[in-house]
């Protein structure tokens, strides 16, 4: 716990705008460098907002050539988390929803951009989405994100699990 503290406190510091923002943790599903199933994601200070350019491989297929829409989640929710560095907090998703416009191709490079649309009490209402190298939206966003103690992270640490 006392570790988990630290690393927080070592992450929640001011970004300036472009400035690369730091994984969640090293294991982290959206951004861990060392989770091999991962999708790797690094995402930038962009204004107020967040911004990444992310590829899906084939680790992430569902119909052939086509990123499986769990996956596609899986990178909007992490990108949600990279806003929080913004925040000064943690928080998690309570609610989320993605819209697919377009198929997500496999081996094409996406923008994706996220910012907070709206603050109320613990709440964050955020939105997202992803366009494609054209210009095209292939995908939109909508979350609501709770924030939460660190002590709410508690829950989840096992020695034997990795990265706790
Ligand atoms: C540092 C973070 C790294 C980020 C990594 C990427 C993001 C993640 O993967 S996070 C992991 C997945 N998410 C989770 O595990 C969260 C699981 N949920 C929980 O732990 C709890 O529900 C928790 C702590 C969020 C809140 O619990 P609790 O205090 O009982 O409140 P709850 O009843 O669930 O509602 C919370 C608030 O959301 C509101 N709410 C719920 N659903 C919605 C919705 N669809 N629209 C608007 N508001 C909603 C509720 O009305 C409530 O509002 P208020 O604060 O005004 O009362």
């Amino acid at each position: 716990m006392q570790a988990l503290l630290a690393m927080w406190s070592e992450k929640f510091v001011g970004y300036p705008d472009g400035s690369d923002l730091p994984a969640h943790h090293d294991h982290c599903l959206g951004c861990g460098p060392e989770n091999p199933h991962g999708h790797r994601l690094r995402a930038v200070r962009h204004g107020d907002g967040v911004q990444a350019w992310h590829t899906f491989d084939n680790r992430h297929v569902g119909a052939p050539g086509i990123a499986h829409g769990g996956a596609v989640a899986t990178v909007v929710d992490d990108l949600y988390g990279f806003l929080l560095f913004l925040e000064g907090g943690p928080a998690v998703t309570r609610q989320l929803a993605v819209d697919y416009l377009a198929p997500v191709l496999i081996g094409t490079t996406y923008r994706l951009d996220a910012q907070v649309a709206r603050r109320e009490g613990r709440k964050l209402f955020v939105t997202a989405g992803a366009t494609a190298p054209d210009g095209r939206p292939v995908i939109t966003s909508t979350a609501v994100f709770v924030k939460v103690s660190v002590e709410h992270f508690a829950q989840g640490i096992s020695p034997d699990v990795p990265g706790d």
